[in-house]
C-alpha cells in the first residue's frame, strides 16, 4: 500500500515536472549540475575561441530569422557563436508574441559544423563532454520553444550543421542545397543530439543509412525520407538571392504560424508533450494548455463571427 502511494507521489511529481518543463522558459535542458554540467565553466572555455556571431532578429510579424553568421569559415560555430546561441534561445524564450523562428545562415550557404580550429584544441575527451551537453542544452532548448521553427538550408549543412536543421520543426531546402552528416569521416557519430532527433524525423533504418554512410541529402532524397518538408528556388546573387529566400520560407511558414500567437504557441506545445511525453501525461498537459486559450480572445472572437469551416 506504501509502495502504491509513493509510486503515485512520484508519478504526480513527475507529471508536475514535465508541466513545468513546458510551461516555463529556460528549464528544458537535459543537463544540469547533477549530470556534473556546470555551464558557467564551459561558457568561459568556449569564450576563448571566438569569431563570428548568432544574430536574432525579432520581427513584429511574431517571426523571428536567427542567422549563424561566420561566412569566412562556411559559417562554422566557433565557441563564442555556441555561446551567442545559447544567449539567442533565451531572448527566445522570454519572447511571449513570438510564433515563429527560421534558422539559417548568412551568405547563401547552412553551416559547416563545429569551427576546426576550436575543435583541435578541446579535442580531449572531458571538454568534448562539457561542449556536448552545452550544444544538447542549447538545441534542445530550441526544439522546445514555444514557436514553430524551420531550418532554412542554403548551400551545405556538414556535422553539427546537419544536427542544427534537426532541433527546428521543420526543414526546408533551397535547390542546390546539402545536409550532409559528415560524423563518421571524422571519426565520430553526432553529439549534439543530431543522431536521437534525426532518428526520430526519418526513422532507424533511414538514419542508419544517413550515418553509416555519411550520405549527401539533396532536397530530392530529403522530401522522399521525410527530412526535407520543403524546397525553395535558390535565385542567382543577381537576382537578390538572400532576400528571396527568406521570403520563401517567411511565405511558407506563414501557412502554420499564422493567426493569433497564444494559440500558434498552444499548438506547438500540444504537438511537443505529444511527441515527448507518454500519453497520460500528454493528455493532461494537453488538458492544461487547452485551458490557455478556452474562452480566450481568439477563441471568443471566432465564436461571435459564426465562422464556417467549408
Ligand atoms: C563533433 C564534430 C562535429 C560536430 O560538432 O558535431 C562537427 O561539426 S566537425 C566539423 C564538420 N565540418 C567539416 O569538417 C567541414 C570541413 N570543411 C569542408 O568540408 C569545406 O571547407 C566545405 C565546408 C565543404 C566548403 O568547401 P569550399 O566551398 O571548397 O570552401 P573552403 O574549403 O575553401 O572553405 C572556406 C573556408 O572556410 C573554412 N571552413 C569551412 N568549414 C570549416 C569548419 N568547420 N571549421 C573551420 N573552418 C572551416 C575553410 O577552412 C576555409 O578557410 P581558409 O582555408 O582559411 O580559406
Amino acid at each position: 500500500m506504501a509502495l502504491c502511494a509513493l509510486r503515485r507521489r512520484l508519478l504526480r511529481s513527475s507529471c508536475a515536472a514535465w508541466s513545468r518543463l513546458l510551461q516555463r522558459p529556460s528549464s528544458g535542458c537535459v543537463y544540469s549540475s547533477v549530470h556534473g554540467f556546470h555551464q558557467d565553466e564551459i561558457t568561459e572555455k568556449l569564450q576563448a575561441f571566438p569569431g563570428g556571431s548568432v544574430d536574432l532578429l525579432q520581427q513584429e510579424s511574431g517571426i523571428a530569422v536567427l542567422t549563424i553568421n561566420y561566412p569566412s569559415r562556411m559559417n562554422a560555430f566557433s565557441g563564442s557563436m555556441m555561446v551567442e546561441l545559447e544567449e539567442r534561445v533565451s531572448q527566445l524564450e522570454s519572447w511571449t508574441d513570438g510564433k515563429g523562428v527560421i534558422v539559417r545562415g548568412a551568405d547563401g550557404t547552412f553551416c559547416s559544423g563545429s569551427d576546426l580550429t576550436a575543435v583541435r584544441a578541446i579535442s580531449n575527451p572531458q571538454d568534448g563532454m562539457k561542449m556536448c551537453m552545452f550544444m544538447q542544452n542549447a538545441l534542445t532548448r530550441l526544439l522546445r520553444l514555444p514557436l514553430i521553427s524551420v531550418a532554412l538550408v542554403e548551400g551545405r549543412a556538414l556535422g553539427g550543421g546537419a544536427e542544427l536543421t534537426t532541433a527546428c520543426d521543420f526543414r526546408l531546402m533551397a535547390s542546390g542545397s546539402v545536409i550532409q552528416f559528415v560524423h563518421k569521416h571524422m571519426g565520430l557519430v553526432p553529439g549534439w543530439g543530431g543522431a536521437a532527433r534525426l532518428t526520430r524525423i526519418v526513422g532507424s533504418r533511414n538514419a542508419l543509412k544517413l550515418l553509416g554512410g555519411a550520405l549527401k541529402v539533396d532536397p530530392e532524397l530529403g522530401l522522399q525520407i521525410g527530412l526535407a518538408d520543403g524546397v525553395v528556388e535558390a535565385p542567382q546573387a543577381a537576382e537578390g538571392g538572400a532576400g528571396v529566400v527568406l521570403q520563401q520560407a517567411e511565405n511558407w511558414l506563414s501557412h502554420y504560424a499564422g493567426g493569433a500567437a497564444p494559440v500558434i504557441r498552444a499548438v506547438k506545445k500540444v504537438v511537443l508533450s505529444g511527441g515527448e511525453l507518454p500519453l497520460s501525461e500528454a493528455l493532461r498537459t494537453e488538458k492544461d494548455v487547452f485551458g490557455t486559450v478556452w474562452g480566450g480572445p481568439a477563441n471568443l472572437q471566432a465564436l461571435a463571427s459564426k465562422s464556417k469551416h467549408r
